[in-house]
């Protein structure tokens, strides 16, 4: 049977490792996504709910490219796979692929975990800034939906947490069983927390916006060496900040549901 995951993991192969190795390449992801949307300067109006008025619809045009575009790839199957979640989860249609058989990895609770809201606020509010040149060339609408690519690796990296969380809940079911008995977010918080990992991380994030942002010639005498296309510190505090953060969140909102 096929897996949702990493074409190269089953069920049963699905270790810690695996799903580090799935992280790390969601990394380059990410950073070619952010790479891509700092192509073009913030563009605020994209994001000012009185910008445009689209028939039936009140709302920023951001918000409007979003809930068409997620729409539609609803109705191509999208969010029948289980890593994926959508940012605007109450106005999707239904699926009308063929369905098919997603491996099933995750305790059926994982379902009702979707955290994109916390992921909107954040990417909007704090990250957008700190990425972007002030400016406006008008191109709103690839702007938006360069910021949905942004959205949708961010939101697959951090909800990645729900399998992380099965694996190390098989992996050690007496160490989690007490926790999640008695509820205890912060002993299930510490007890899924890997630090020597997290500092990892956040050095590799850094030294991959460096070596993808780097303008690349053949004449290595003239080779620019100056500004990456994202400063590497703030893909390093995106991940020391928010990513590891809001991944432990869902790991953490995971487990309680384990035993349910
Ligand atoms: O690698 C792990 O063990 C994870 O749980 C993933 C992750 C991350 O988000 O990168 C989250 C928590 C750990 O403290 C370390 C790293």
């Amino acid at each position: 049977m096929a897996m949702a995951l990493n074409d190269s993991v089953s069920a049963n192969a699905m270790t810690l490792d695996s799903l580090r190795d799935s992280l790390i390449r969601q990394e380059d992801t990410i950073i070619f996504a952010l790479i891509e949307r700092a192509r073009f300067p913030t563009n605020s109006p994209a994001y000012d709910h009185s910008y445009a008025k689209f028939p039936g619809y009140s709302g920023s045009l951001v918000q409007f490219v979003v809930r068409e575009t997620e729409a539609l790839l609803a109705k191509a199957g999208k969010f029948t796979n289980p890593e994926e979640h959508p940012f605007s989860p109450n106005d999707l249609p239904p699926s009308e692929a063929p369905p098919y058989n997603f491996t099933k990895v995750l305790h059926p609770a994982a379902a009702s975990i979707n955290i994109n809201k916390s992921i909107w606020n954040m990417y909007f509010d704090k990250l957008l800034a700190l990425f972007t040149t002030p400016g406006d060339d008008g191109n709103y609408a690839s702007t938006a939906a360069s910021d949905l690519v942004c959205l949708q690796a961010l939101s697959r990296r951090i909800h990645y947490g729900k399998f992380v969380a099965e694996v190390k809940f098989r992996e050690s079911p007496r160490e989690y069983e007490p926790a999640i008995r008695s509820q205890d977010r912060d002993a299930l918080m510490k007890l899924l927390t890997v630090e020597s990992v997290e500092e990892l991380v956040k050095k590799r994030v850094a030294k991959k916006a460096m070596v993808f942002g780097q303008e690349v010639t053949l004449d290595d005498n003239n080779a620019k060496k100056g500004k990456c296309k994202v400063d590497p510190s703030v893909v390093s505090r995106l991940y020391a900040e928010w990513v590891m953060p809001l991944t432990k969140v869902v790991q953490v909102e995971y487990l309680l549901r384990r035993l349910d």
